[in-house]
């Protein structure tokens, strides 16, 4: 079956590369220059290093969605009702992959829900947990989730999309899958200004350790189950992104403790999530202080002590 890889960015090329082993990939990058300069060079400068595999097929030419069996979409969180909404028609019926980690600003969805709404009758699935682009591009060892509510669409999309290197575990917990990777890169913010600031390795445990625990306290009042977060999407990926300056959410966080300025540049999921995320915690009665400080950081209404502050002055608490 085809597979189609809709993003050239990082992700979405890494998955094509990764995913190339078994015969061709098309990887849908809209911008007909970038497609000639990947074709010429067999490289990507959003993966430096990297080169790609004769059976990773770059094009600009959206008629090769209509074409896969399966999409892979690595469009972030915040393009992606935008993407489906020009691709209605190409995607329509498929079984889609969500790879992005966020929550809409506008809708407070998570991809599949917009998948749902912006392509009805496609089967929405995610794909979560830790792993940098360049990791998966280099064939390094890599153990994802993907999560479908249909689970025998989901059982099929595992077994086409696993790869030797490339290990994914199923889910039909779409909820917990979804939100363990978007609210992470919230708290990879936090753990970033933590260390950018010199509070120290233990505050980015602390940070760390709460920020899970809300993490859990919003995905089980929005349906996930605990277990999920304690899975690779949830857990696996907050120690990556957490821990690691190749994280571009946790090099945010640092520029932003300290005092440097964070730039838009480049994709950082959960300085547009942190918001949508507070949102749905105020909506079901949930306190999410550290994803608070962090909108607030983000959105530069607080610095680093005025953080820092507002999360030591709150009421002693049990555990
Ligand atoms: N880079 C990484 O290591 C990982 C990224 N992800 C997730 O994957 C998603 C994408 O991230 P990256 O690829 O790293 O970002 P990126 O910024 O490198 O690339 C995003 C790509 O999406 C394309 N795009 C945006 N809107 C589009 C549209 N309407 N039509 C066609 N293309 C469009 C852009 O042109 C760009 O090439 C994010 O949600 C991120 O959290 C997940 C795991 C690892
Ligand atoms: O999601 C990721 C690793 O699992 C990538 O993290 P960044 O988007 O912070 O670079």
């Amino acid at each position: 079956m085809r597979i189609c890889v809709a993003g050239g960015g990082a992700f979405g090329t890494a998955l094509a590369v990764a995913l190339s082993g078994e015969g061709p990939v098309d990887l849908y990058v809209r911008d007909p220059d970038a497609v000639r300069r990947m074709r010429e060079g067999r490289d990507s400068p959003r993966l430096p290093g990297v080169s790609l595999p004769a059976t990773v097929v770059p094009d600009s030419d959206p008629d090769c969605l209509r074409r896969a069996g399966i999409v892979l979409l690595a469009i972030p969180a915040q393009k992606l009702r935008g993407f489906l909404a020009e691709h209605r028609d190409r995607l329509a019926g498929k079984p889609l992959v969500a790879c992005a980690k966020g929550i809409d600003l506008a809708t407070l969805r998570g991809p599949t829900a917009t998948i749902a709404e912006g392509v009805p009758d496609a089967v929405p699935a995610i794909l979560s947990g830790p792993s940098f682009a360049a990791d998966i591009a280099r064939g390094l060892p890599t153990a994802l989730v993907l999560a479908c509510a249909d689970e025998r669409a989901g059982a099929a999309l595992q077994a086409a999309l696993s790869r030797g290197a490339l290990r994914l575990y199923r889910s039909t917990d779409v909820a917990g899958v979804e939100l363990g990777g978007a609210l992470k890169n919230v708290i990879a913010i936090a753990c970033g200004a933590a260390i950018g600031g010199g509070l120290g390795e233990s505050a980015r445990a602390a940070l760390m350790t709460r920020g899970f625990a809300e993490m859990s306290r919003l995905a089980r009042a929005l349906g996930a189950r605990t277990e999920t977060l304690s899975g690779l999407s949830g857990l696996g990926d907050l120690a990556l992104t957490c821990g690691s300056d190749l994280s571009r959410n946790f090099r945010h966080g640092q520029a932003i403790g300290r005092g440097d300025d964070a730039g838009t540049a480049e994709t950082v999921e959960g300085a547009s999530t942190a918001r949508p995320a507070l949102e749905l915690a105020v909506a079901h009665g949930i306190d999410m202080p550290v994803t608070q400080v962090v909108a607030d950081l983000v959105a530069g209404e607080i610095d680093l002590t005025g953080a820092l502050h507002r999360l030591l002055d709150r009421p002693l608490k049990e555990e």
